[in-house]
């Protein structure tokens, strides 16, 4: 697979853009078959929730301090193994001329990224899009509740989502957020739509909450398409993952 960051890594680096002092070289156009594509991201999320289990693990453990410390030796190798062949810096986001891209180190639905809680945002349409997850141990603000800063960011990634379709790239310009009343930890919902567009701006609204329940937090969004971000740049857009 080539996945390699940077201009010497795809000679059709057609997406890098130095705009507003801004370096967008992290769109990259990669030729990776999307058969192969499926086939590394089965085996690195695999991975990444294994070590998204260790998270919670590490968290909640209460084995003795020698036992703590005889893990981290562990860890620590297993890490050493990982980094014999590394990139050379974060994944970026790639995409391949058959409509496939992946964007594994995203925060929040990065496939590689034990830190982003195991989100799965389902566009059932164009303009709107759900998600469900659990949120555990790593993602605790107030005790027992979820962190205000994550729910942030799960909606600010659903609402860009939404805003894009993955037909044109949009940036977050301005987010609102309104804190209803506290989120639990345990299964949680977002919902977000477009609610309006002019011309390069398009308007979001979002929200979170437990299922079924009434909405702990609702955001609005003003997600800007950047001056020098073309759209369609193919017919059928990208699409996330084999599924999405
Ligand atoms: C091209 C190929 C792409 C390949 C894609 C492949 C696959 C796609 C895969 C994934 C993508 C899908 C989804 C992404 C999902 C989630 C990502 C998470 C979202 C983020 O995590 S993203 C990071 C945080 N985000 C930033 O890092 C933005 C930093 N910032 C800038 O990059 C610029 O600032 C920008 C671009 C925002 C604007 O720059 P610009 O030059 O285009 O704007 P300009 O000056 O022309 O203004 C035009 C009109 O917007 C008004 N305006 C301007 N800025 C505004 C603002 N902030 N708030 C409200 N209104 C604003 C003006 O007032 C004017 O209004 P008016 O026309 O009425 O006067």
């Amino acid at each position: 697979m080539v996945c390699t960051a940077g201009p010497a890594a795809s000679g059709a680096l057609s997406v890098m853009r130095e705009t507003l002092g801004m370096t967008m070289e992290m769109f990259i156009h990669d030729e990776t078959p999307t058969d192969e594509v499926d086939r590394r991201e089965k085996v690195l999320s695999g991975l990444a929730d294994s070590v998204r289990d260790l998270v919670d693990a590490t968290i909640r453990s209460t084995v003795p301090d020698d036992e703590l410390a005889a893990v981290r030796a562990e860890v620590a190798a297993l890490a050493a193994r990982l980094r014999r062949q590394q990139l050379p810096g974060p994944a970026g986001v790639h995409y391949n001329s058959e409509g496939r891209s992946w964007n594994w180190g995203n925060a929040v639905v990065g496939l590689g990224n034990a830190v982003a809680p195991p989100v799965e945002i389902v566009h059932d349409a164009f303009g709107s899009a759900y998600a469900e997850m659990t949120l555990g141990a790593a993602y605790e603000g107030p005790p027992g509740m979820v962190h205000g800063g994550v729910s942030a960011l799960m909606l600010d990634q659903i609402m860009g989502e939404t805003a894009s379709g993955f037909k044109r790239l949009t940036m977050t310009g301005t987010l609102t957020l309104r804190y209803r009343r506290p989120l639990p930890l345990g299964p949680v919902r977002m919902d977000a739509r477009i609610a309006g567009e002019e011309g390069r701006k398009i308007t979001v609204e979002a929200r979170i909450g437990v299922p079924g329940e009434d909405t702990a937090v609702e955001a609005t969004g003003l997600f800007l398409i950047p001056r020098w971000a073309s759209v369609d740049e193919t017919e059928q857009g990208w699409s996330r993952s084999a599924e999405g």
